[in-house]
């Protein structure tokens, strides 16, 4: 583990102060300035395997036809809130893996494996920024264990899908990632735009916080065409990256502080706002529909429901639901984050999830409505 060990950041540290010479209107709010190795020592140490190259290329090819329309599955997004012990993420792909392979004819499962948390205000920010959930923001290790266990997730078969928060994080994460999500707090912003054009992978967008779905829908036309902004290559270097666009980014319906959006007038509504937009053929065929957040109050009782709802929906052949995101764990509800010892297992430290054997019975009724809607459209 020779990125957790070393470089020694206090001779880096040391270094990077005697080379500079800093006035006094800089650095005036930093405390610390800690190097962390550049995303190639972490992708040296934890490299991506030939199995898994083909298992994300190919996943990232059958979501962006399920996007596209031109495969009739739905696609699946669920997994915990947040990941915050590698044994239980291991332990849920596991158990997902499972149900993925016996119902792959009708859906397309992907892992939910967040690593970064974007707060309203403040709180845990996610296992990369504080792994062991003491304070101690150890970032170097938390770059690490998401690595690991992206690598552990593929391992059992698996797609992963993450939020992208910070946009130097892809760096050193996307070649293990299949699917890709902005999140309601930054779909307005133009780095995450920018970051999205240049992405391998479908990305989703979430409508904002205040339930404005146009937000969502101008990051769609944005990132789907080319950009030029400063980032960072695989050795650390600040480079200009000059972008393609991405075809495959679409809109995610998540609800909003003044009530849920997954309506079917909800969706037909975005839909038609979408095509008015050109944003694209991926956005305007249809949308994903997170089940969680402003569509259940984050209640994971009313989430099920809503799940529940949107299955019969899709049973009776209605058109425009390209997806679904559902917020799930091993054990259902939530806990107040702590040091892993001090934990419940399986249970989320964010927001509440839907237990293991809830979700195994919605995915399952979620198989049998593609079932039906192809059934039906096949009469
Ligand atoms: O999905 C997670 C949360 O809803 C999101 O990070 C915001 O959480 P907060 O409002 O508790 O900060
Ligand atoms: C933070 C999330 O969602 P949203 O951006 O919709 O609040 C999430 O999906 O984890």
């Amino acid at each position: 583990m020779t990125v957790l060990r070393g470089p020694d950041s206090s001779e880096d540290r040391a270094q990077l102060g005697s080379q500079a010479v800093l006035p006094e209107t800089v650095d005036v709010n930093i405390r610390q300035l800690d190097p962390i190795p550049a995303p190639r020592a972490f992708i040296n140490e934890l490299p991506i395997t030939h199995d898994v190259i083909r298992l994300v290329q190919d996943s990232r090819r059958q979501i962006s036809d399920v996007l596209h329309g031109r495969d009739d599955r739905l696609l699946v997004i669920v997994g915990p809130c947040s990941i915050h012990d590698p044994k239980a993420a291991k332990d849920y792909a596991n158990r997902l893996g499972e149900l993925k392979s016996q119902l792959s004819d009708d859906l397309l499962i992907v892992m939910r494996v967040y690593f970064e948390k974007p707060r309203t205000t403040i709180g845990w920010k996610g296992l990369i920024n504080d792994p062991d959930l003491d304070g101690t923001f150890n970032i170097r290790k938390g770059m690490w264990l998401a690595r690991r266990i992206l690598l552990d997730v593929a391992d059992q078969g698996l797609p992963a899908a993450t939020e992208w928060l910070d946009p130097i994080t892809p760096q050193y994460l996307c070649d293990l990632v299949s699917w890709g999500a902005i999140g309601a707090r930054n779909t307005e912003s133009q780095v995450h735009r920018e970051l999205a054009s240049g992405m391998s992978m479908p990305i989703g967008f979430k409508n904002s916080t205040d339930g404005n779905v146009k937000a969502a829908a101008d990051s769609c036309f944005a990132s789907a065409n080319e950009h030029h902004f400063l980032s960072i290559n695989l050795d650390g270097h600040v480079i200009a990256a000059e972008t393609k666009g991405n075809p495959d980014c679409h809109v995610i319906l998540r609800g909003s502080n003044h009530g849920p959006n997954y309506s079917a007038e909800s969706v037909a509504e975005a839909l038609e706002a979408l095509r008015n937009m050109h944003v694209g053929e991926a956005a305007s065929h249809g949308v994903v529909i997170d089940a969680a957040h402003g569509n259940s109050g984050k209640n994971e009782i009313r989430e099920a429901e809503v799940v529940e709802q949107l299955a019969t929906r899709i049973a009776n052949g209605e058109p425009g639901i390209s997806g679904i995101m559902m917020e799930s764990f091993i054990e259902g509800g939530h806990q107040d984050p702590a040091p892993l010892g001090q934990l419940v297992y399986g249970r989320s430290v964010t927001d509440r999830c839907i237990a293991w054997p809830r979700t195994e019975e919605l995915l399952r009724k979620l198989a049998s409505a593609v079932r039906m809607r192809r059934n039906r459209l096949s009469e």
